[in-house]
């Protein structure tokens, strides 16, 4: 079941909007990620989709029909909330036929159903406990057998593993991916979490400041960020904006130590260059003339996150070999290797420079409008 969102506006109060705007389409089948951090409206475009509360402005369609008022029994629609919302005082299996029998299903065909359900999320060895007697993640099965066990078509997950430890939370993901493929479900999925949003989804709607900011694949969003909202939200450790020039002679600057030759020309002007610290890399010595001192020295396991500042103070973060011993105090010769994304001052993305290797002297970048 597809769903669209056609300019979903939401005020709580007379003048005060939560949510402009909002249009998007979500394909049937797909995993659909709505992200952005605490306060941008993320549960409340769920609740307005969920029929929970009423929606202010604009359309909502579901499987293309008209689906603005319609109370939320006739969606078709089942939701997974980040507090499970279990009944305590009944068993696994009752819980996850709880919607059908107030729906009133023939019993036959709600024990196959709550069967398969709980076969699905793998709790059969469990269906007669109650749900104080589950761990965080099994709890979190039990209300996902529930949603499938409904048998609708779009399921609307609102931070559903929020509650779960970090190495359960790694796990459950790939699970409810595998699951949603498996029965070809319409999820939409609120999350704060980037990295999240990234490993689960078909597309992601970022939301901040009222507005939607940029809907694509993970890799669009990471590839290429319509801001510098975007580019700094996803990713870590987070892309580095830097003040930036561009002069006459088709050279960008940036912090008057970083330099990338622009094959194409560009309206000379000041900007904001955002570069992950992973596309910053250490000039072998005597290649390059020192620009950076290292401030600190963070090691991650697999790199080492220099915290450094250029020859002007500018900070910027880089990653770096672990093998390699650096220490605060340590002069170091920083260039270019891989995307630098330029924005006005806005924070809107102007154009981008691809790839590359490039320090003071050597240069072959292509931008790209
Ligand atoms: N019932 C309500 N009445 C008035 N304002 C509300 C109500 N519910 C939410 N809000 C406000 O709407 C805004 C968006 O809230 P919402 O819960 O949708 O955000 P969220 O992105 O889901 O945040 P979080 O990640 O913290 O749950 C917030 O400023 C919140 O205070």
């Amino acid at each position: 079941m597809s769903i669209e969102l056609n300019a979903l506006g939401k005020a709580y109060t007379a003048d005060e909007w939560v949510l402009q705007n909002v249009t998007a389409h979500i394909e049937s089948g797909e995993f659909f990620a709505i992200v952005g951090p605490s306060g941008c409206g993320k549960s409340t475009l769920l609740r307005m989709i969920a029929g929970l509360i009423p929606i202010s402005t604009g359309e909502l369609q579901i499987d293309g029909k008209v689906a603005t008022d319609l109370p939320p029994k006739d969606r078709q629609l089942t939701m997974v909330f980040q507090s499970y919302a279990l009944f305590p005082f009944l068993s696994v299996t009752d819980n996850v036929a709880f919607g059908l029998k107030a729906r009133k299903f023939p019993a036959k065909e709600i024990e196959e159903r709550v069967t398969k359900a709980i076969k699905l999320v793998n709790l059969e060895e469990f269906k007669d406990r109650r749900p104080r007697d589950l761990s965080g993640g099994q709890r979190q099965r039990v209300a996902l057998a529930r949603a499938i066990a409904s048998d609708a078509k779009v399921c609307l997950m609102d931070e559903p593993l929020s509650n779960l430890d970090a190495q359960l939370r790694i796990k459950m993901r790939t699970e409810l991916r595998n699951l949603q493929q498996e029965l070809g479900l319409t999820v939409i999925y609120v999350t704060h979490d980037q990295v999240e949003a990234m490993t689960m989804a078909d597309h992601i709607m970022v939301l901040h400041d009222h507005k939607i900011q940029q809907i694509g694949t993970p890799l669009d969003i990471y590839n290429r960020p319509a801001n510098t909202f975007v580019a700094s939200f996803f990713g870590t450790p987070r892309m580095n904006l830097l003040p930036a020039r561009v002069t006459a002679d088709r050279e960008l600057t940036l912090a008057d130590t970083l330099k990338l030759a622009l094959p194409k020309p560009v309206p000379v002007a000041d900007y904001i260059v955002g570069i992950r610290p992973t596309s910053l890399y250490l000039v072998p010595q005597g290649k390059g003339d020192p620009n950076a001192q290292v401030k600190t020295v963070e090691y991650l396991g697999a790199q080492i996150l220099l915290e450094a500042e250029l020859s002007d103070g500018t900070p910027i973060e880089l990653t770096a070999d672990p093998d390699d011993v650096y220490r605060t105090g340590d002069w170091l010769s920083v260039g270019i290797d891989g995307n630098a994304y330029v924005f006005d001052h806005a924070g809107e993305v102007q154009f981008m420079v691809e790839g590359g290797r490039q320090h003071a002297s050597r240069s072959h970048a292509s931008a790209q409008a």
